[in-house]
C-alpha cells in the first residue's frame, strides 16, 4: 500500500521501539518522515530509515517537555517538507516504584514527558494544520494503563489516563478544522522499555529472573504473545488513513485481547 504518498508525518520518540516501527510503516507507504527524540542517535536513525525505505526523512533532537523545542520541531517539518499532515505523539517514559518510594521528581518527569509533551506536540501540530487549511491527523500513544492502572506505576497510569482525556477534549475542539484526534493503548509490546522494565520490575518484585516477569504478564494475554512494534504501526496507519476519516476522539486497544474495556 502507498496510502501516505507526499504526506508529512512527525513521530516523537521515533528513533527506536514503537516509534521507529510507526515511522518505518509510514516511510514504506510513501510519507516524508520527521522523527524526533531527546536522544542524539535520532539523526543517524533518520538516515538509516531513509536508506532502508527510500523515504525523505529528517531526524530532530527535541525534548518534548520544552515548548520552544517543540515549536522548533514543527517549524522544521514545515520548512523541510511544506507542512504537517500527521503527528504521532509517541515519546514516553516509565519507572516503577512502591507508593512510599515514588518521588516528586519521578512523578513530575512522567507527567512532563507523557502528558505535557503529548499536549505541546498536539498544540503545535494543530497550529500548522489549521494554518494550511488542509486538516490532519493526530494520534496519541497512551497505554493499557490508560484503561487499567498496573501496580507500582500510579504516576504512569495517571499520565496515560491524562492523554486519553486530552484526546477527547482536543477532538471536540478541532473537529470542524478537519483534524481528527485519537489515542491508542498498546498492551505489552517488545521494546527497549520492555527490557528495562523486565530487569527493574523483575528485581523489585523479587520472584522473577530475567524474562520471567514479562512472561508472566504474557500469560494473561488471550493471544499468549507480546506485541511487536508492527502490530501497533498497523493501527496507527489505519487511523491516519482516509478510511478513518469519521473516527475521532477514540481510544483503541492493540494488545492481543489483554484489556477488553
Ligand atoms: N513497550 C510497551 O509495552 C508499551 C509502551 N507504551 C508507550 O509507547 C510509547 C513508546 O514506548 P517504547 O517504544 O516501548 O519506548 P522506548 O523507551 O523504546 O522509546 C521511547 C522513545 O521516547 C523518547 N523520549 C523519551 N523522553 C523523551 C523526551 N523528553 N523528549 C523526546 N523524546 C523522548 C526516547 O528517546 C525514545 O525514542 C511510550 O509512550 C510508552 O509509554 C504503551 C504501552 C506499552
Ligand atoms: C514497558 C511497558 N511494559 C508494560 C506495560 C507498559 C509499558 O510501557 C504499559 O504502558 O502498560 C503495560
Amino acid at each position: 500500500m502507498n496510502r501516505f504518498k507526499g504526506k508529512t508525518v512527525v513521530v516523537t520518540g521515533g528513533n527506536k521501539g514503537i516509534g521507529l516501527a510507526i515511522a518505518t510503516r509510514f516511510a514504506q507507504e510513501g510519507a516524508n518522515l520527521v522523527i524526533a527524540s531527546v536522544e542524539a542517535e535520532v539523526e543517524q536513525a533518520a538516515k538509516s530509515l531513509a536508506e532502508a525505505t527510500g523515504a525523505k526523512t529528517a531526524g530532530v533532537v527535541c525534548d518534548v517537555t520544552d515548548p520552544e523545542a517543540v515549536k522548533a520541531l514543527y517549524d522544521r517539518a514545515e520548512k523541510a517538507f511544506g507542512g504537517v499532515d500527521i503527528s504521532v505523539q509517541n515519546a514516553g517514559i516509565i519507572t516503577i516504584a512502591k507508593v512510599e518510594d515514588l518521588t516528586v521528581t519521578e512523578w513530575d518527569a512522567t507527567m512532563a514527558v507523557n502528558t505535557k509533551g503529548a499536549f505541546l506536540c498536539c498544540q503545535q501540530a494543530i497550529r500548522h494544520m489549521r494554518a494550511s487549511g488542509k486538516g490532519g491527523r493526530l494520534i496519541n500513544i497512551a497505554s493499557g494503563q490508560a484503561r487499567d492502572g498496573f501496580i507500582y506505576t500510579p504516576h504512569y497510569a495517571a499520565s496515560k489516563f491524562g492523554v486519553m482525556g486530552m484526546t477527547q477534549s482536543l477532538a471536540k475542539e478541532v473537529a470542524l478544522d478537519n483534524i481528527t484526534v485519537n489515542a491508542i493503548c498498546p498492551g505489552i509490546i517488545k521494546t527497549d522499555m520492555w527490557d528495562y522494565n523486565d530487569r527493574v520490575w523483575g528485581k523489585m518484585l523479587g520472584d522473577f529472573g530475567p524474562g520471567e516477569l514479562m512472561a508472566s504478564w504474557v500469560e494473561n494475554i488471550p493471544m499468549k504473545r507480546a506485541g511487536e512494534g508492527k502490530d501497533v504501526a498497523g493501527l496507527i496507519a489505519f487511523l491516519a488513513s482516509d478510511d478513518a476519516e469519521y473516527i475521532t476522539g477514540q481510544t483503541i486497544n492493540v494488545d492481543g485481547g489483554l484489556i477488553m474495556s
